[in-house]
């Protein structure tokens, strides 16, 4: 391709992981702690034998109940030993791929247009496709389980929307690139009516049509909607099912070797969240190693008084 840079760049790794070396030893030390505290309550249990009169039974259900749960902190606490951080050189990326950067299918699924709202998942869909990756190689899908016309008019006001929105994101690099997290509106749940027709599945932009621009005569993405028949004596295995569903019809239209997933109320908030996972899977050295990529996930609906809730 021989690209500026190319030479200098070829062979250095797209990708590095380091050890979180500080927090590691501090997790340790607190982890060294909590299992002395564990072995002091099994070594208290085993040299406090209760007899019969005095309440065995209760005695084997505590110490039952103590085992299970040290082990299982134990268990939980070994995955987290290592602590280790992945740093994506997407730069790399670009200047070693440029245009031939694989093709790259967004599954969304929305199952309910009442518990997850019409204009929530629409937005889940305009943060994906103004993505900062070539536009003819994306293509998204919402799967819409509860066959609603709401969505299914939601997804085709967006499929308008997007010719203005994707322009207006890429111009002014807005992020993140949910309409409804940029404005920080709040929007008000509709009450979906049910779809008369159950299975469907309808191209609103064709991304290889020469019409499918935007307003700056910049190609669209693939938008494609799909609503599966569910019957009630077939087990239609909840979002699973629809992820078949989707493989199924996105292998007949795109075909992309790649597969990015999302639930309908996970909006992307990173325009490169595409590239970076990229860098995982085109590592010349360690790509063959990996089937997928877990992008971090953070709430920002949590109660901050709840012991409970967390930042995931
Ligand atoms: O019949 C169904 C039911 C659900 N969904 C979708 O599946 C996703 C997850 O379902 P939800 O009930 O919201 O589960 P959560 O506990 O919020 O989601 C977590 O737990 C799920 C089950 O473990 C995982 O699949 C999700 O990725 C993970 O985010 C949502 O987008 C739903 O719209 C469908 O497509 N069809
Ligand atoms: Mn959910």
């Amino acid at each position: 391709m021989g690209r500026a840079g190319e030479g200098e760049e070829e062979g250095l790794p797209l990708f590095e992981t380091r050890v979180g070396k500080k927090s590691r030893v501090a997790y340790r030390i607190f982890g060294f702690t909590v299992f002395i505290g564990i072995c002091m309550i099994w070594v208290y249990r085993l040299t406090h034998i209760p007899t019969a009169e005095q309440g065995r039974w209760a005695w084997i259900g505590m110490f039952m109940a103590e085992l299970w749960f040290g082990f299982y902190w134990i268990i939980t606490l070994s995955a987290r030993l290592n602590v280790t951080y992945r740093y994506p050189f997407k730069h790399r990326l670009i200047t070693r791929y440029g245009d031939k950067l694989p093709a790259v299918d967004i599954f969304v699924c929305t199952a309910d247009a009442e518990i997850e709202p019409p204009t929530m998942v629409i937005n889940t869909v305009l943060s994906v496709m103004s993505y900062d990756y070539p536009p003819e190689k994306l293509s998204i899908y919402l799967s819409d389980d509860g066959g609603s016309e709401f969505t299914f008019y939601a997804l085709m006001e967006a499929s308008q929307f997007s010719k203005h929105w994707i322009p207006f994101c890429k111009k002014f690099r807005v992020e993140p690139r949910s309409p409804a997290a940029y404005f920080s509106q709040n929007f008000n749940q509709q009450d979906p009516k049910l779809a008369e027709e159950w299975l469907a599945t309808k191209i609103l932009i064709d991304g290889r049509k020469p019409s499918a621009v935007d307003e700056d005569g910049h190609q669209l993405p693939t938008l494609v909607y799909l609503a599966r028949e569910k019957r009630p004596q077939c087990p239609h295995n909840i979002k699973a099912g629809s992820m078949n569903a989707l493989i199924r019809v996105s292998s007949e239209i795109s075909n992309a070797p790649i597969i990015l997933n999302l639930d309908c109320d996970m909006y992307s908030n990173d325009s490169d969240a595409i590239k970076e996972a990229l860098c995982f899977f085109m590592d010349e050295k360690h790509g063959h190693k990996t089937s997928h990529v877990q992008h971090p996930q953070s709430c920002n609906n949590i109660t901050k008084n709840d012991i409970f809730s967390r930042q995931c």
